[in-house]
């Protein structure tokens, strides 16, 4: 930049309005400014905010005298073209701020905001010679002050570009933001060394000895280098870390290390114990592809020749992962990245270790949940393009977002997962979706992989925008598991239920348990809204124009249908068997555990579900048991249903399937058959048939027939026949607008006001505004506008309108106190 020029950037800041903001620059910048670096800037009263530049140019701003830029933070950009390409497409596509975007992608660390305050490191223990000067400074500055803004910092180092100088002390372990020192999880890492890179074969390392042992001032570092050697740190030309401790407990100084590591002969670096301990024994072979595994894998190849997308669709346990193992590695041979996103990463602890034991430490595992200091380590060696490491990224969502350079193939597996899906906050993307728009920006290819694909997917698939790869059979020609309905209605009846099981159920868990096979019980406990139903015959009412079931509204005493607003009183008596036994229906898991300790005495019963894994590795940890056979019944949410390989696991149990069916959700029949197939194919996948009991009140329901059959195409036909003909996807795309106010009246008025003028120009595509199903929350009250569109219609130009139209509403001045929420493609 020319010196003496006037530049203006344009800052996108961490905050939910849909445009950047433009800052002049200082004379003195002008040589610091880029693209993708993080600027302090001014922004409201007297407040400091970090943000990134997305543009330089000379336009002064008309209208409004332009602030300064305050200080320059990183020397290189954090972001590449390719991310911001894809931050955009994701504002415009979701219909979501900018900043709220940014905020999704970069990892906390990244987010050093004006208000970000450094402290000095707890556990402080570095030697203070291996701070350059300014580094110094700041360590001085904050032993008197305990604390210091980015803007102070700036001022005691008279510099504006203080960000490497930030970094470096975090690094080192010097300084500590506060967030994190108020995270709770701090990975336990130790301090390691390790031989310098330079110094890493036979003939090096035996120089530098020579030399040393020369040298009597040496001495002391030779005792060092001597000691490493001794405990292991070099054999058979490969480099391994020694704890320091370790060292030092053999006599060495700390001092003598440090000189070492200021020399560049050996490093000191802190590592994460954990992640040392899985990632030992990446040697093991693949495994021979059966040879329908081959024929689906050359089938994939040849579809990636004509369609960038493909869709394997491979029943559970037919070895799909081994399909994923090969093309990775193809990848690996080109030298390109590999992204695996799973739906959510704590839940898929198993295939982790499977690609961890063949790829070792090129996979990096990518989460926001966990491994903080991971994720940074990944997203900046994908940034500066090292692929020593990482070249395989394991993530859920979030990973879409990382600094990929040359990405090769992204597998998207389980892809019909809901949870592909972020709700909150915004933005609210698909991961899944996002993917295939990523693919785009690196002429990638996506593979999409399911036993039970998403109707969307299959339909992308059947209409040819997607390849079809199909795989038929489990792997080792094992059947499928057989699958038996239990009449909870009969069983009733004939008064055969032990509390919830049915007893053709516990018959079964018996006999599993006497084989010393393991179980496992599936309670969905996503149908918490009530559903009324008969006790009898399993009745219960459905809305008069949609295909859905009706929710009772326990506060106003009414059956509501929750996609037409219709609603009706609570019946009397069934209308189909006359009883009057109606009542509410639903019970947990944690109920099911007591009852299998009196059904079952002396069984070992492990519950999964969000109760029992809050903790960090309490999923690993029952995982690990149930492996081990330390427990007999595993007992959980969808959580059980997840991509799990047992090998013992002959009996899977359904307890309530009727819960799934009448769920009031045009997706419910889709979602049943996909838990139900899904947490049926956990059994049985090793070594003879496996066995599965779905405990309901309507055997003949069309959706279990389907499960018991494994016609997931009959499935597919017969849902799209529903999907074209109440206008839904497939077929039409939604985007559902919410709207939230304390004021249920003015909400009222407020909801007619937007939908009246959205009905002007998409008429009866917008449907509503009604109540959601939790009308009330965080004491303010919802409304749900509703807007089906056809699926040709123009993506951009539906948006653009119906933010006209937004903008509109909210340029009145007594709309301005609602809040909208909009999610496009809802889940
Ligand atoms: N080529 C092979 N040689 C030996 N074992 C195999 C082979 N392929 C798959 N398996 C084994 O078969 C079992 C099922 O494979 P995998 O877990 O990949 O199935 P999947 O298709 O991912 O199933 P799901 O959709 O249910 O998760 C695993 O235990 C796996 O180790
Ligand atoms: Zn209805």
């Amino acid at each position: 930049m020319e010196e003496r020029k006037t530049y203006f950037v344009d800052v996108i800041l961490p905050v939910p309005i849909n445009n950047a903001f433009t800052y002049r620059v200082p004379f003195e910048m002008n040589g610091h400014i880029k693209t993708g670096v993080r600027v302090v800037v001014p922004f409201g009263r007297s407040k400091l905010q970090t943000g990134i530049i997305i543009k330089i140019h000379e336009i002064v701003p008309e209208g409004y005298q332009s602030k300064y830029v305050e200080a320059v933070l990183d020397e290189t950009p954090i972001i590449t073209g390719k991310q911001f390409k894809l931050w955009n497409w994701i504002s415009e596509y979701y219909m979501s701020p900018l900043g709220d975007v940014m905020n999704a992608a970069l990892p906390s660390n990244f987010k050093l905001g004006s208000e970000t305050k450094v402290l000095l490191h707890p556990e402080f223990e570095m030697n203070l010679d291996l701070l350059t000067d300014k580094e110094y400074q700041v360590y001085e500055a904050l032993e008197i002050q305990k604390e210091l803004d980015l803007k102070e910092i700036s001022d005691i180092l008279g510099i504006k570009t203080i960000q490497p100088v930030i970094k470096a002390l975090i690094e080192k372990r010097v300084v500590i933001t506060q967030e994190d020192l108020k995270q709770k999880y701090t990975p336990k890492t130790q301090l390691f060394v390790e031989l310098s890179e330079d110094y890493q074969s036979d003939e090096q390392l035996k120089a530098i000895i020579e030399v040393f042992s020369e040298d009597k001032r040496k001495k002391k570092q030779l005792e060092v280098l001597l000691t490493y050697i001794q405990l292991g740190g070099f054999k058979q030309g490969v480099s391994k870390p020694i704890l320091r401790a370790d060292m030092i407990e053999q006599g060495v100084s700390a001092s003598s290390i440090n000189t070492l590591d200021k020399d560049d002969i050996l490093k000191i670096r802190r590592i994460e114990i954990s992640r040392l301990e899985s990632k030992e024994d990446a040697d093991k072979e693949f495994m021979e592809l059966s040879s329908e595994q081959q024929r689906a894998l050359n089938e994939i190849r040849e579809s990636f020749t004509s369609k960038d997308v493909t869709l394997l669709h491979g029943v559970t346990g037919s070895g799909k992962t081994e399909i994923y193992v090969e093309l990775i590695q193809e990848q690996l041979d080109q030298g390109k990245q590999v992204l695996f996103l799973l739906p959510e990463i704590a839940l898929t602890t198993q295939l982790i270790q499977r690609l961890q034991r063949y790829f070792g430490d090129k996979v990096g595992v990518y989460h926001s949940k966990f491994n903080q200091n991971e994720r940074v380590e990944i997203w900046n060696s994908l940034l500066h393009n090292d692929t020593s490491k990482f070249q395989i990224v394991l993530g859920a969502r979030s990973a879409v977002f990382l600094p990929f350079r040359s990405l090769g193939l992204i597998i998207v597996d389980e892809e019909h997962e809901s949870s592909f899906k972020q709700y909150d906050p915004s933005p609210r993307y698909n991961g899944r979706d996002t993917a295939i728009v990523l693919r785009a920006f690196h002429e990638a290819k996506v593979l999409l992989g399911s036993a039970t694909p998403a109707l969307e997917t299959y339909f992308n698939a059947e209409e040819g925008k997607y390849g079809l790869v199909k795989l038929d059979k489990r792997f080792g020609d094992l059947q499928m598991p057989e699958i038996f309905t239990a009449n909870i209605k009969k069983e009733k009846l004939q008064k055969t239920m032990q509390s919830d099981f049915s007893g053709f159920l516990v018959e079964h868990m018996k006999t599993a348990l006497e084989n010393k096979e393991q179980i496992i019980l599936f309670q969905n406990r996503r149908g918490y809204n009530p559903v009324w139903a008969c006790e009898v015959c399993g009745w219960n009412p459905h809305c008069k124009n949609c295909d859905v079931s009706l929710t009772y509204h326990k506060n106003s005493n009414i059956l509501k249908c929750h996609y037409c607003s219709y609603f009706t009183p609570p019946v009397g008596a069934c209308p189909k068997c006359q009883s009057n036994r109606l009542k509410m229906i639903g019970f947990g898991t944690e109920k099911i555990e007591d009852e299998l300790s009196i059904i079952l005495p002396g069984v070992r019963v492990q519950r999964l579900d969000l109760d029992t894994t809050r903790q960090k590795n309490s999923y690993e940890n029952i995982l690990r048991d149930f492996d081990d056979r330390k427990i007999d019944i595993l007992v959980g949410t969808q959580m059980v249903t997840k991509g799990l390989d047992f090998d013992n696991v002959s009996l899977v149990g359904i307890l309530d399937a009727d819960m799934m069916l009448n769920r009031p959700d045009f997706r419910a029949f889709e979602r049943s058959y996909q838990l139900m197939s899904q947490v049926a194919g956990r059994s049985g996948r090793k070594k003879k048939r496996g066995t599965v009991i779905i405990q309901t009140y309507d055997p003949d329901h069309w959706i279990i027939q389907h499960v018991i059959n494994h016609d997931y195409m009959g499935l597919y036909k017969n849902e799209l026949i529903e999907r074209k003909n109440y206008f839904y996807p497939p077929f039409y795309k939604m985007i559902n607008l919410t709207l939230k106010h304390k004021d249920p009246n003015k909400l009222d008025m407020m909801a007619a006001d937007l939908a009246d003028r959205m009905k002007q120009v998409f008429g009866s595509r917008v449907l509503g505004p009604e109540f959601p199903v939790v009308k009330r929350i965080q004491n303010s009250y919802l409304k749900v506008i509703r807007l089906k569109v056809e699926r040709d219609a123009s993506n951009k130009k539906v948006k653009k309108i119906l933010q006209k139209k937004i903008d509109e509403f909210y340029s009145l001045a007594h709309n301005k106190s609602v809040r909208l929420v909009i999610d496009v493609d809802p889940i």
